[in-house]
């Protein structure tokens, strides 16, 4: 019998290609997912050494970052530095090679929803893109890394990845979440526990009742946002749902092929006994809405609390940069949460950007509209997202309360694009980052799940979304 095995080293050994005395890896690489940010300079190191894409079939080229998603958009985009990382896009994939959704592609939208979304992302492939939010397909049990530019030209190029293993970390969420409570409490409350450098070193694999309990948007939700807790990959191993998601899908195997495939996704599961470097715990059932306060993914309260004091920390690094934080949001101390009013709301992103997310708002503001004071943004994650909302008619909703429908793209969830805070400006926003003019320079950000961010657009402030009528 051989040892017990964690998920993260079944996928990780079936992927190493040559191992070093040191540890060093080559590990082949199955998907490859390109954007427009991070791709120029990888395509150009071809383009000088003569080389081409090793496994064209198995890379997506798709623009998101810096596309405008207001209705025009089509007429083109007005800053000159995004369109042309957009063009280049565009040229470097008809050159190589390469599918490639443009704007006007029904398809398009954040690499990380387009992925899934096509098939692309299947269990227990290792899983690529030059983006840290890459960590989003290891909801399917695939080992997904975020990878710097370099490492994209060295994927283009050989199909392999060089890296060394990481150790093993399991999160695991027993108990059935209350009403109300979403995977985006569930992870902004996992980072709020380890902080963002507590899974750095590992992967983390998400297991536990309240986990096996989500729909595959709600473990996308948690594994997106594993990079903000500092761990190289997120992973959960896949089950019935996830077969179900990926059944007819444009990309997936079907009929026997898949069949094939399911077998073998049904063992990729940790073994009992498989050892874990480390644990942590949590109960689904203790948990509330979470806002966060600070310009950190780990600044995080529940909606019933109040903004916290840093003088209550012991380290003085961290006290000062609490302090800073409060000083950049604009607030105080011992301020009740429910009582912060917002100018803006984002929904959107790779994190809540899917079509259950807007199923989720709509329930929160059909036949509400949003406070006079607000202004709010639904940005859906793909074009076929929107397509499925507008079947549902939840586009008419959301118009009918106010909100200003898009096209899809990262939009406001970083200022890459026209959809931005002005200065001061407070969000409420689905997204996965609060730092530092994220949004838009001297922005402000409060992370929330998406019936958080739809009530606090009708209100006008946080609101108890458990108290929501
Ligand atoms: C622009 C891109 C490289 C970046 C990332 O790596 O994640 C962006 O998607 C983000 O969310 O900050
Ligand atoms: S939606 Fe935000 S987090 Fe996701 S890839 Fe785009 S910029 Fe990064």
């Amino acid at each position: 019998m051989s040892a017990p095995r964690t998920l993260y080293d079944k996928i990780w050994d079936d992927h190493v290609v040559d191992q070093q005395d040191d540890g060093t890896c080559l590990l082949y690489i199955d998907r490859h997912l390109v954007h427009e940010v991070t791709s120029p300079q990888a395509f150009e190191g071809l383009r000088m050494t003569g080389r081409k894409v090793r496994a064209p079939q198995k890379t997506l080229a798709v623009v998101d970052h810096n596309v405008p998603t207001s209705p025009d958009r089509h007429l083109g985009i007005k800053n000159e530095e995004s369109r042309i990382q957009v063009e280049a896009l565009a040229n470097n994939a008809a050159e190589f090679g390469v599918e490639y959704y443009s704007a006007s592609d029904k398809r398009q939208g954040i690499v990380h929803i387009v992925g899934p979304e096509q098939g692309f992302t299947l269990p227990g492939m290792t899983i690529v893109c030059g983006d840290s939010h890459t960590s989003t397909h290891g909801a399917f049990g695939a080992l997904a890394h975020g990878i710097g530019t370099s490492e994209v030209e060295h994927v283009l190029a050989t199909q392999t990845l060089i890296q060394k293993k990481a150790k093993n970390m399991l999160v695991r969420v027993d108990g059935v979440l209350p009403d109300h409570v979403t995977a985006k409490d569930i992870i902004l409350a996992i980072i709020g526990e380890i902080g963002t450098a507590g899974g750095t070193g590992h992967v983390i694999e998400f297991a536990g009742e309240a986990i096996r309990a989500l729909s595959m948007e709600g473990r996308m939700t948690i594994c997106n946002m594993t990079i903000e807790g500092g761990a190289r990959a997120g992973l959960i191993a896949p089950d019935e749902k996830t077969f179900e998601y990926i059944k007819g899908k444009p990309r997936a195997p079907k009929g026997e092929a898949l069949e094939q495939a399911i077998a073998y996704w049904k063992t990729l599961h940790t073994d009992e006994g498989a050892h874990y470097d480390r644990v942590v715990v949590l109960d689904a059932a203790k948990l509330p809405p979470i806002v966060s306060w600070g310009s950190s993914p780990e600044d995080v309260i529940s909606v019933q609390g109040v903004v916290p004091n840093p003088d209550e920390i012991q380290d003085e690094n961290k006290r000062t940069s609490k302090w800073r934080a409060l000083d950049y949001m604009g607030l105080t101390p011992g301020t009740k949460i429910t009582d912060i009013a917002i100018d803006r709301v984002f929904i959107g992103s790779c994190t809540n950007g899917r079509i259950e997310d807007l199923r989720e708002v709509a329930k929160v503001v059909e036949g509400k509209t949003v406070a006079p004071t607000v202004s709010a943004m639904i940005v859906p994650g793909s074009g076929l997202v929107k397509e499925q909302a507008e079947a549902e008619g939840l586009d008419k909703i959301f118009k009918a309360a106010g909100f200003d429908w898009r096209e899809p793209g990262c939009s406001m969830c970083l200022a890459m694009n026209d959809d931005r805070l002005k200065p001061g400006e407070r969000c409420a926003s689905t997204s996965n980052r609060n730092f530092e003019g994220r949004q838009g320079f001297k922005g402000r950000t409060h992370l929330v799940s998406p019936a958080m961010a739809a009530a606090a657009a009708v209100a006008g402030h946080f609101v108890d979304i458990r108290d929501w009528q």
